[in-house]
């Protein structure tokens, strides 16, 4: 489905040295797995002996039984295409190895030894077993099955799924072996542990699981065991988790005292997009390696993910100010090394009482207090035209007065309505040429101004507009130094709320926040705005959202369609692809005014200048994006 894979760990309930009890307990699991539709469930290291059984190693009985109990879970295995990749000890040229068996339809497919065996504090598997870190294009012979063994082996389905496979100390170590593993295709790796609880090691551990995955770009499934494994001096909670490109999906509650499963849906389509577009990957250089054929994945029936409806604001409220700083600290540095680099000390901005213009005047602002500029320097403008409120020119006033900056009142109706005269339009005909000669207008007067004053014109344009080509041509569209031009809608709004901390303002933007959107190009009746961009354009959280997918993961519209559709149950389906038709359609036709695009600051991952992110042909066609089903 789009890409997605079930993918389950578990942390078994173990008892130290009692195979044929931890087997008859790892196949309930996986009956119950099989129903969750989950394609692969991932056991800790040493599973089915259990890892903490020490010299019991080192008696012929534990490994016997280990293979006995193996046995009935191949057995038991046949009926399913459902993955096991447990734990198991290895007896290979007369020496034992740590090693993990990857089980489908009654068939151990191969078995990757450890690399890496920790042997201080703690640990002393040296004491039993070898590193298997030179093992390559091996097979042994283990249940009358001629089985590939070695740290080359990687395992493959016909669709998108090609994973590896490394043993618990293997990640912390120098080299991870799932590095040369992503660089030979793996796109998840499976990681079997047997790490104890220390104080703060849990924290340290996911942080190197997460970070794995964002370097490897990739899914890393983690499962280390539990209580049931705390022996002695050594306590084990039973850490597992699913992660997928630097980001937790699942993950246990530690220190259950009952079998713990956990599962995720698993993006990959998305993983095997982004690599190809990290150029890291590309200058890796692959290794050889055995790739092990698997029977295809599960379908999964209905997906069980969150599906982030606003993805470009941050969902933890404890980051909020952080964020906000963080974004406008880089609005503001942008704008101080211009007029900086040009000596000036005066900007001309266009306020209009909407959200762009509030924002890039607070981000302004904040640049002349870092540098310590007198605010009469922002120069404030005012524009009244045919559309516009008294609502709306009241907050921009309020706003500029109580900042301190110099405000200019410019009405435009006069200079438009020549303008209608001298092109023979007729001001009664409310068409684009009535709607652009006003927004032109009003960037005429705001250049102008800026030569006279020896200031720069700043640009308020938002990245959702600059997306859907929702601005003027050479109107709006146009400035010296464009401030929000990386920032889209809805995290537009989130910034101008983070400043309602400000008490002097907090009335006036909470005003401005609950004013609907608009240009205010069109005349209203009793001074209520008649123009809202949404019922026109579509709603900016759903353009937010495709402009998310179809940029950061490169989603096709059928694929945007669907995550769309998970995430807003507020919209119908029919209503989503309305508006993803529209925003196709204007995110093809409308490049011609990015690529015409002033500078402005880049602040997150997406971005549209021409002269970064998105470089695209202002004569590409939209048909072949237009296939929604
Ligand atoms: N591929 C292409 N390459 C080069 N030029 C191309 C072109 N396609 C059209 N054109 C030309 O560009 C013109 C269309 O562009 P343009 O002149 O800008 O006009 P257009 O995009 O049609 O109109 C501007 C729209 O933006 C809205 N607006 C304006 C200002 C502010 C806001 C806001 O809410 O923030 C919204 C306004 O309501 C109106 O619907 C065409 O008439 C044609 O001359
Ligand atoms: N009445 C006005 N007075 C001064 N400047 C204006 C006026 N109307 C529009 N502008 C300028 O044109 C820009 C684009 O107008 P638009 O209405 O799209 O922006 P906005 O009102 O700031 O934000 P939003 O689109 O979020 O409502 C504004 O940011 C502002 O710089
Ligand atoms: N089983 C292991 O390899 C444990 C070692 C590892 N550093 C940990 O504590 O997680």
């Amino acid at each position: 489905m789009y890409g997605f894979y079930r993918i389950a760990t578990s942390v078994p309930k173990v008892q130290i040295a009692n195979p044929s009890k931890n087997v008859e307990n790892i196949i309930e699991i996986l009956e119950e797995e099989n129903k969750n539709e989950s394609s692969i469930v991932l056991f800790p290291e040493l599973c089915i002996t259990g890892y903490t059984a020490g010299d019991l190693f080192l008696n012929q009985n534990l490994l016997d039984s280990q293979n006995k109990a193996l046995k009935k879970l191949l057995q038991k295995s046949e009926k399913y295409s459902l993955i096991a990749i447990v734990g198991i000890v290895v007896s290979f040229e007369h020496r034992l190895f740590n090693c993990a068996a990857v089980i489908q339809r009654g068939k151990i497919l191969g078995i990757v030894p450890k690399s890496y065996l920790p042997n201080k504090n703690e640990f002393y598997e040296k004491r039993y077993f070898q590193s298997g870190i030179r093992i390559k294009s091996k097979t042994l012979k283990l249940l009358n099955q001629e089985i590939p063994f070695g740290v080359d082996l990687l395992f493959s389905d016909e669709n998108d799924i090609t994973f590896g496979i490394e043993i618990c100390e293997d990640l912390w170590s120098i080299l991870p072996p799932s590095n040369q593993m992503a660089i030979n295709g793996a796109n998840m790796i499976f990681n079997l542990s047997a790490s104890n609880e220390l104080v703060g090691k849990s924290s340290y551990r996911q942080e190197l699981v997460k970070t794995q995955s964002a370097r490897l770009v990739c899914a890393y499934i983690y499962s280390s065991c539990g209580v049931g494994e705390s022996s002695s001096d050594t306590i084990f909670g039973g850490d597992a988790l699913i992660c997928e490109y630097g980001s937790i999906l699942a993950k246990t509650e530690r220190f259950s005292l009952d079998n713990q499963t956990i599962r995720a849906d698993i993006d990959l389509e998305k993983v095997i997009w982004l690599r190809n577009h990290e150029s890291y990957f590309g200058d890796s250089i692959p290794t050889e390696v055995r790739v092990i054929k698997i029977a295809s994945a599960i379908k999964i029936s209905k997906l069980n993910r969150y599906i982030n409806k606003h993805p470009f604001v941050p969902y933890d409220e404890k980051v909020k100010k952080e964020v906000c700083e963080e974004i406008t600290n880089i609005q503001a540095h942008g704008l101080i090394k211009r007029l900086t680099h040009i000596n000036s000390k005066k900007v001309v901005i266009g306020i209009s009482g909407g959200l762009d213009s509030t924002l890039a005047l607070l981000a302004t602002y904040k640049a002349y207090e870092i540098l310590n500029y007198d605010f009469k320097g922002i120069i404030a403008i005012t524009m009244p035209g045919f559309g516009t409120t008294s609502r709306t020119k009241s907050n921009a006033i309020k706003l500029c007065e109580t900042l301190g900056v110099t405000i200019k009142e410019i009405p435009i109706s006069d200079i438009s309505l020549k303008e209608f005269e001298a092109l023979g339009h007729d001001k009664n005909i409310h068409d684009v040429t009535y709607e652009n000669v006003q927004a032109r207008a009003r960037t005429s007067i705001l250049m102008n101004l800026a030569n006279k004053e020896g200031a720069i014109v700043i640009g308020t344009g938002d990245l959702s507009e600059i997306a859907l080509g929702w601005c003027t041509y050479n109107g709006d569209h146009m400035s010296m130094y464009s401030l929000n031009s990386g920032i889209p809608k809805t995290l537009i709004s989130y910034l101008v709320e983070y400043f309602t901390y400000k008490n002097e303002i907090k009335e006036i933007l909470i005003d401005i926040l609950n004013t609907p959107i608009s240009p205010e190009l069109l005349p209203h009746d009793s001074d209520k705005i008649s123009q809202e961009t949404e019922s026109i354009i579509g709603p900016y959280e759903l353009h937010d959202f495709f402009l998310y997918h179809f940029l950061r993961y490169g989603a096709k519209p059928s694929k945007i369609l669907f995550l769309a559709d998970e995430a807003f149950k507020e919209y119908s389906k029919n209503e989503i692809k309305k508006w993803l038709d529209i925003f196709i359609k204007r995110f093809f036709t409308q490049q011609f005014k990015r690529n015409a695009m002033p500078d402005g600051v880049k602040v997150g991952t997406i971005s549209l200048s021409p002269r970064a992110d998105w470089r695209m042909p202002s004569d590409a066609s939209f048909e072949e994006w237009l296939e929604l089903p």
